[in-house]
């Protein structure tokens, strides 16, 4: 299994964003530990998915950076991707093992301990742990888990821990501290009008 990149960016695909801009800018700063997940709207269609990930998987490759593709593992082995990332609502996580098979990257969502040991026990390679703080990119989730939420799962498992959730620079120190691995983002990078300088920054906090 390659070894998993500490930042990792997730497409945003709301209308009005340009992830392959975001992608551009940050490849170049966070090169092989940049690892990018293509996450489309649930109303993309299947080519949508397929064209945004083909683009994203050629970008990577020449700066060692991995890609991913989120829910849609069809996706993820049409165009050679490392990997995928599961969460509740879509394959069982021995189901989506049994898919990409057993040297691909697999990341699962999990919020608190049990079911964190269980998806890795079904196959997980790494988890999303969150959410961490408050986001504004995706509605719907439980209250944010803070750090010490990280740090009952990273002390439940041994694969590693991706937080996720409204991180920014300023907090990955503490969800270091907490266990966590890396962190994904969406916002941090999307929403900035430097994105370059954003990855930076995120580096920066990752590595020191
Ligand atoms: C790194 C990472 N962690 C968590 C998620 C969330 O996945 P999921 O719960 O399946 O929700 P959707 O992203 O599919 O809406 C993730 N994508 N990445
Ligand atoms: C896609 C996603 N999943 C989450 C989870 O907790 O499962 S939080 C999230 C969005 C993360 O975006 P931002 O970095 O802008 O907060
Ligand atoms: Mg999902």
């Amino acid at each position: 299994m390659p070894s998993l990149g500490r930042l990792h960016l997730i497409t945003d695909t709301r209308p009005g964003r340009d992830p392959l801009a975001v992608l551009r800018a940050a490849l170049p700063v966070a090169g092989a530990e940049l690892v990018v997940q293509v996450r489309v709207e649930d109303d993309a269609t299947d080519r949508e998915a397929y064209d945004l990930a083909c683009r994203v998987a050629e970008a990577c490759r020449p700066y060692g950076a991995s890609c991913l593709v989120n829910d849609r593992l069809h996706v993820a082995l049409a165009v050679d991707a490392a990997g995928g990332h599961v969460g509740a609502d879509d394959l069982p996580v021995a189901v989506a093992r049994r898919v990409l098979g057993p040297g691909a990257v697999l990341g699962a969502t999990a919020r608190e301990p049990v079911g964190a040991r269980a998806a890795v026990d079904a196959g997980a390679s790494y988890l999303g742990v969150g959410p961490c703080h408050v986001t504004t990119t995706k509605a719907g989730l439980p209250d944010p888990i803070g750090p010490e939420g990280v740090r009952a799962v990273a002390e439940a498992v041994g694969v590693p821990v991706i937080a996720i959730g409204g991180v920014t620079a300023a907090s990955v120190p503490a969800l270091r501290a907490a266990g966590a691995y890396g962190v994904a983002v969406v916002g941090a990078l999307s929403l900035t009008a430097d994105p370059a300088h954003a990855t930076a920054e995120l580096m920066r906090a990752l590595t020191c």
